[in-house]
């Protein structure tokens, strides 16, 4: 099975989420026009990292961003993810959606793993649930920018059977070839496709990176995108993970009675 993914590797706008939306519907319908099955938006890509204003900010499960990626998924009849500012009573998420091509959601995921450098365990709560879902009946999993330095959580993910690991990112420039190296590892080491997409442009404490990029089970970058704003295109082919798998059957060599 082949599912054409673009990922919108967008400029977010700092703590503006109307600004944002109008802007993700433009590439969201450009890139659902160009074909786009699946289509990737950043983390945090309504807000960008305005924690200290969370409280105005996030949103309920049921806010307009949601209601927005709802619509844009059935209208245009592809499956749309990302993470977005969820509040649920006073408390903070960094949150992983995805709603597929009928408008339903079929994912959520409280970002795991917080990242101290840009203070998010001082605003935000972690979550306690693993990102698995499926993307046209493929198992897949989605995480959260820092949760790529995770290894453990990533195979926790390809245990419970996902072919594609989806990752949307804010990363910083200064670390961005920790983030190529990082993703193509955990291609290569579960034997899946990585699919991930990073913002570009600046606010106040960070300028970040993009370079977001599609990776094939083997460790080859499908496509990588730029610095700058673009809409990066590529085909992700099931099929390859499942001769990968057979040829060097890792998952069958595993010793977990050596690993705790
Ligand atoms: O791990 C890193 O270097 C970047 C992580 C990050 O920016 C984040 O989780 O938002």
């Amino acid at each position: 099975m082949t599912v054409k993914a673009g990922i919108i590797q967008m400029d977010v706008a700092f703590g503006d989420p109307e600004a944002n939306r109008a802007h993700a519907t433009k590439k969201i319908e450009e890139a659902a026009s160009n074909g786009s099955e699946v289509i990737v938006l950043p983390e945090l890509w309504t807000t960008g990292y305005d924690l200290s204003r969370f409280d105005e900010l996030a949103e309920s499960m049921d806010g307009p961003t949601h209601q927005l990626l709802k619509n844009l998924s059935s209208k245009h009849q592809v499956t749309i993810l990302g993470s977005i500012a969820e509040r649920e009573e006073e408390r903070f998420y960094n949150t992983f959606v995805s709603y597929n091509s009928m408008g339903e959601r079929t994912a959520k995921y409280r970002k795991a793993h917080l990242f101290r450098l840009m203070n998010e365990e001082k605003h935000l709560h972690s979550g306690n649930q693993k990102g698995n879902f499926e993307l046209n009946g493929v198992p897949a999993a989605g995480v959260i920018c820092y949760d790529i330095r995770f290894p453990e959580w990533m195979r926790t993910h390809m245990l419970n059977g996902s072919r594609a690991l989806f990752v949307v990112a804010e990363w910083p420039k200064p670390r961005v070839d920790h983030w190529r190296n990082l993703l193509i590892s955990r291609a290569i080491e579960n034997q899946c496709f990585v699919i991930a997409c990073n913002r570009v442009g600046s606010d106040a404490a960070n300028t970040f990176g993009g370079h977001s990029i599609i990776v094939d089970p083997w460790g080859n970058v499908v496509v990588e995108g730029s610095g700058d704003e673009e809409i990066l295109y590529g085909e992700v082919d099931f099929t390859d993970v499942e001769a990968i798998r057979e040829q060097i059957p890792i998952f069958q060599d595993r010793r977990p009675d050596l690993y705790e």
